[in-house]
């Protein structure tokens, strides 16, 4: 039975790796992730834009294989994204965005507001804002759903797509915040704040009123706070196939695991699981074993 409607918003890319071209976008490999791992307890939507091409085809029908409805996902003239990812000795990424692509024109329209108002939760990030269009129609979309909705910005920040501006702006209107180790020192710097981990995460959370902070740190595993309580568990040892899309899977982890009420030492655990059993695997999307579903 559906329990909670999920959404995520931004980029639809094809992740082309040196062997070949694989489905991702940050927003849509979290509703896939979200949707592969709630078993149907979630309904997921992806809002997004693709182009009138081939790729644009196959990006909706592989978030319809993984049961993302796409009833949201608008058909423009510019051609579907496209990333060339390069990847580390240690299966890190580095990416090159094609330019002007469709989801950079993704409009505000009455399906839109329809969908922000039956949200229970929201995941975007910066470089589904870099056109001033796509980023008007995010800010509207998160400002539209209900006031007890997690809106959670997963800032994954993509050089040179992000100012401090869309990373102040995209603080104020969210109240879950996903960061990376890469990613904490930049948000620390412009908003002077200073100390460890822990502190600046706190400090992140009173100043920008946000319910959660998780900070992810590759190898090294994850930490949550929340008003009153820490949750920092070490990574799962694991043979990484790369690690594209692990961060997007912790994040669906997450959301599944706030929606259900659980604490945050349990959904930290669960989403450490996931996102490492991603990095195991080629990709970004994925089915999950059995022990990982319904976190
Ligand atoms: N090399 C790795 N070995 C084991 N787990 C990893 C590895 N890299 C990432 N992970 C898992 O994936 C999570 C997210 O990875 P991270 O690289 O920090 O996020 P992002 O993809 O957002 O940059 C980590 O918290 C960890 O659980
Ligand atoms: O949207 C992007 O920024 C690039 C994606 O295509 C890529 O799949 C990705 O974001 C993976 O994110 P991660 O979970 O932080 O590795």
């Amino acid at each position: 039975m559906v329990v909670h409607q999920v959404v995520g918003i931004g980029e639809i890319l094809w992740d082309v790796f040196p062997d070949g071209p694989r489905f991702g976008g940050a927003p849509a490999n979290f509703s896939c992730s979200t949707s592969e791992l709630s078993r149907g307890a979630a309904g997921v939507s992806m809002v997004s834009a693709v182009g009138e091409d081939d790729l644009g085809r196959k990006a909706i029908e592989s978030l319809k294989q993984r049961g993302v409805d796409t009833s949201a996902v608008q058909v423009n003239p510019h051609a579907t994204g496209k990333v060339d990812v390069q990847l580390d000795d240690d299966g890190k990424a580095s990416y090159h965005f094609a330019d002007d692509s469709a989801w950079d024109h993704l409009v505000w329209n009455d399906a839109l507001a329809k969908v922000a108002a039956g949200c229970d939760a929201v995941c975007f990030g910066t470089l589904g804002q870099r056109s001033e269009t796509s980023r008007r129609t995010i800010h509207q979309f998160v400002q539209a759903t209900p006031e007890s909705a997690l809106r959670i910005l997963d800032v994954n920040l993509r050089e040179p797509f992000f100012g401090d501006s869309v990373i102040q702006q995209s603080l104020a209107l969210a109240n879950v915040l996903k960061l990376n180790d890469d990613e904490l020192p930049r948000l620390a710097r412009i908003n002077g704040l200073s100390g460890d981990d822990v502190d600046v995460m706190r400090q992140l959370a009173a100043r920008h009123q946000l319910r959660y902070v998780a900070l992810t740190r590759g190898a090294g595993g994850a930490a949550i706070v929340s008003e009153d309580r820490v949750s920092d568990l070490p990574g799962i040892p694991t043979e990484v196939a790369d690690t594209v899309g692990a961060g997007d899977a912790f994040t669906a982890a997450i959301t599944l695991g706030l929606l259900a009420g659980h604490d945050i030492d349990t959904v930290n655990r669960n989403a450490i699981a996931v996102a490492s059993y991603v990095c195991s695997q080629p990709g970004a999307t994925m089915t999950f074993p059995d022990h990982l579903m319904k976190p």
